[in-house]
């Protein structure tokens, strides 16, 4: 029987789930989205066909629902060998991906109180893929383990030592897994070695970070304690001046309040009061929506700016790399956000621009830019499958 792997990505309110050949090519996936909602529904990858899911469905229905699905449809005709999960935040307990077991998970949930909205979520997809595959090895993949090489005077925060010390409050970093394999991707496209490539890697999806990697290793990123700081994102606003809570607290807004604002109803939804989705952002922008212009020149700016920030990491740059649903795929926010870059250097071809995607080394800047820009489509889940099959010690070399 021919190795596979499963590998479990829940989010916030989505689930992904793919499945890998023994030599890591993706055999089927499947999403899950509005997880916990009313309209909670899936849908395999190359399908039309809705999957109904009940209402307000949680990630452990979803995966049981998707798990049948693949079984039914013989997407998925034996058990996995190795199962991968991604996990938000590991603290500074876990340096690389791991062997699930029950000290691991416990430590997981002591990890809950910093990423409130992705660890619970992250534990109930492993808790339900042990009940269905209680003999498969499974994985924990970390997106903070790739930032634990962030000196200390990155990862620090100016507040008082002991808060570092006994509560843990520090820069932790998230998606590291796609800035892992953004690095390693430049590294290829570029002819150089993994170790010797210096990159700021942008992963602009629903959440989003910039992270600066320095000859392979990561040391300095946007995401901080949890992942609201740094850039505007679709529903999380990113930086904001912590006196904020004061001034909330005296209008008689409360904490809880407050969290669910800056997580759910403020960047690119709270600024366009429209929606949190760049696409119909960019769709509203050119129908002359004002708001929703206001909200991408806010995106392209601190964007821009943590450029900028990032290459006090630095002594040189191989390449700026832009990846995630908006760096993958959207032209206009590549040139709003590189049009704030002159005076660095940057500049983008607009044909490269444009026809992304026709070229294979992925490199959209213009003769004359200091700095090579390169889009490359991240695969999170091709590395949780790789980290899976070497941690279980199961699948050929991918
Ligand atoms: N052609 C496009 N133009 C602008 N934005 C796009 C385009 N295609 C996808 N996006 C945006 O990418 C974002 C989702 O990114 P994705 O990486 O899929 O998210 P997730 O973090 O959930 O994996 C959404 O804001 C979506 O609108
Ligand atoms: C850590 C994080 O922000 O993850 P996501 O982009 O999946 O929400
Ligand atoms: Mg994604």
């Amino acid at each position: 029987m021919e190795d596979t792997v499963l590998v479990v990505n829940c989010g916030s309110s989505s689930l992904k789930l793919a499945l890998f050949d023994g030599q890591h090519r993706k055999q089927a996936s499947a999403l899950a989205e509005r997880l916990g909602q009313n309209d909670a529904f899936a849908r395999v990858e190359g399908q039309e066909e809705i999957i109904p899911l009940d209402p307000g469905a949680s990630h452990d229905q979803a995966l049981n629902t998707l798990v049948k699905v693949f079984r039914d449809q013989g997407l998925m005709a034996s058990t996995p060998t190795a199962i991968g999960h991604r996990v938000v935040h590991g603290g500074e307990t876990f340096r690389e991906a791991v062997l699930l077991d029950d000290d691991v998970m416990d430590a997981i949930e002591d990890c809950a109180g910093l990423a409130p909205l992705h660890n619970p979520v992250n534990l109930s997809g492993i808790r339900a893929t042990l009940a269905q595959f209680p003999e498969v090895p499974q994985t924990a993949v970390f997106d903070t383990a790739f930032h634990q090489t962030l000196p200390k005077k990155a990862f620090l925060y100016a507040l008082p030592e002991a808060w570092y010390r006994e509560w843990g409050i520090r820069r932790y970093g998230f998606h590291g897994t796609s800035h892992a394999f953004m690095a390693a991707e430049a590294a290829r496209l570029l002819g150089k070695t993994p170790a010797t490539t210096s990159v700021i890697s942008a992963h602009l999806g629903n959440g989003c970070s910039i992270t600066a990697i320095r000859d392979g290793i990561s040391v300095d990123t946007s995401m901080g304690l949890t992942p609201l700081e740094g850039l505007v994102m679709g529903t999380r606003s990113g930086d904001v001046d912590p006196g904020l809570f004061d001034f909330l607290r005296s209008k008689g807004v409360a904490a809880d309040e407050v969290h669910r604002v800056l997580n759910h109803e403020s960047g690119l939804l709270g600024l366009s009061g429209q929606t949190n989705d760049m696409r119909s952002l960019c769709e509203l922008a050119d129908h002359g929506h004002e708001p929703s212009q206001t909200a991408i020149d806010v995106f392209c700016f601190r964007l821009a700016r943590y450029v900028g920030a990032m290459m006090a990491s630095l002594s040189n740059l191989d390449a700026l790399v832009l990846t995630g649903g908006i760096g993958e795929n959207s032209a206009r926010i590549r040139a709003e956000t590189i049009n704030h870059l002159k005076l660095m250097g940057f500049e983008l071809s607009p044909d490269l621009n444009n026809h992304h995607g026709e070229f294979s080394d992925g490199r959209i800047e213009s003769p004359d830019s200091r700095f090579p820009v390169l889009v490359i489509p991240t695969n999170e889940e091709l590395v949780i499958a790789r980290e899976a099959s070497r941690i279980a010690g199961s699948a050929a070399p991918g």
